[in-house]
């Protein structure tokens, strides 16, 4: 054959760096070895300005449901019976986007007796090609703010502008995430914490800069609140319906499995109910499947334009967090990384 055949039908190419030169070429793939991306790296190159409209572009996709565009599976969960905790395998492919990602993570039932933390989770982002694994990155710290960086959507969207006073229940990883975006982002007149045990709330008044009102129940805590974020490891109710002022604005974040729950019937019933994904809602919440309660839209619905936002009425935002939330953080977080480390 010619040489200008051969390079046109690509036969003259350079192979690709071999992982396994022994190999028929098919089982050829480009490979550096994957970059381990840590805690607090994650943290330094992460920033909700670039995240946020990341994560609501990526909601709003995956809520269009074009398979050329997205494709994520509700989050495959196994058992780990003996140590009262659940694997979840978190997949996703975007395909115009280039990103190949999966996270998995571990989260405990304390309630069961688990002493462990909430969520141990890990991020793999792989070359959308060839398959090989270009980085592993600390999940908590994604989880910790994609998480509370989408909650702050369903605020942004669905919370009564005017909004004064915020309620935070739980003061944890997640608490800590969500008072760090809802302050940036909004500007609330009162924060209110409480937590299960006394300590709790004081510790994280004390952890954070801004003044914070320490609850000592729940009902103090949420009555007259217009924003309230449910981010504890309960598996039964602790918001009350009753106690919640009409017209608020409810990010559920905790109560990942189908029998558990952090809000009541009541509750449930009353407030215009949006969750992140109907097929996860439907599979893995507790607070939706058990109460009966109609899912009126995905968040990225109410992106999308194609379902209304109801802030003058009580809102639920139901939150199982979706594997595309983790995928733009991960890109985000190693094109970040990639552009610090270009000129070493
Ligand atoms: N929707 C999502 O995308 C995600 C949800 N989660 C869930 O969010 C919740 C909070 O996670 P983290 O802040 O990382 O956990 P954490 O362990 O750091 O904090 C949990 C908080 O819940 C409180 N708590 C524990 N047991 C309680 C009980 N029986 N009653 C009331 N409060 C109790 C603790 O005092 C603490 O304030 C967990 O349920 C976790 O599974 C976590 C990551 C992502
Ligand atoms: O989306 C996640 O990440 C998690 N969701 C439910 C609880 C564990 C972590």
């Amino acid at each position: 054959m010619e040489k200008e055949q051969a390079d046109a039908a690509g036969e003259d190419e350079e192979p690709p760096v071999s992982r396994n030169l022994s190999g028929p070429p098919e089982t050829q793939v480009m490979t550096d070895p994957p970059v381990v991306i840590w805690e607090d790296e994650v943290r330094q190159l992460l920033h909700y300005q670039a995240l946020l409209p990341r994560l609501e572009e990526a909601l709003g996709k995956f809520s269009r449901r074009d398979s050329a565009e997205v494709i994520q599976p509700v989050r495959t969960t196994i058992t780990l019976q003996k140590h009262h905790g659940f694997l979840g395998l978190m997949p996703s492919y975007m395909e115009n986007d280039g990103i190949l990602c999966t996270k998995l993570v571990c989260f405990y039932n304390r309630e069961a007796g688990s002493t462990l933390p909430a969520t141990q989770a890990t991020v793999l982002l792989l070359d959308s090609e060839y398959g090989n694994v270009k980085a592993v990155m600390d999940g908590d710290a994604i989880t910790n703010m994609r998480t509370a960086a989408v909650s702050a959507i369903s605020a942004k969207l669905l919370m009564r502008p005017e909004a004064e006073v915020l309620a935070i229940l739980g003061t944890g990883n997640q608490a800590l995430s969500h008072y760090n975006v809802f302050t940036e982002l909004f500007s609330f007149k009162e924060v209110r914490v409480w937590s299960h045990t006394r300590e709790g709330a004081e510790r994280f008044r004390n952890s954070v800069s801004g003044p914070v009102t320490a609850c000592v129940s729940v009902e103090e805590a949420v009555r007259g609140a217009d924003a309230i974020v449910t981010v504890t490891r309960c598996t039964e109710p602790v918001l009350f319906g009753q106690w919640v002022k009409p017209g608020a604005h409810v990010a559920a974040v905790g109560a990942c499995r189908p029998n558990w729950r952090e809000l009541d019937d009541v509750l449930m019933k009353e407030a215009v109910v949006y969750v992140d994904s109907r097929e996860g809602a439907m599979a893995e919440s507790g607070d939706v499947i058990r109460s009966g309660a109609e899912v009126f839209a995905e968040l990225g619905d109410v992106i999308n334009g194609t379902k209304p936002a109801h802030r003058g009425k009580t809102t639920v935002f139901k939150s199982l967090g979706m594997a595309v939330e983790d995928a733009v953080s991960a890109k985000l977080v190693f094109d970040q990384w990639k552009s610090r480390n270009s000129h070493t």
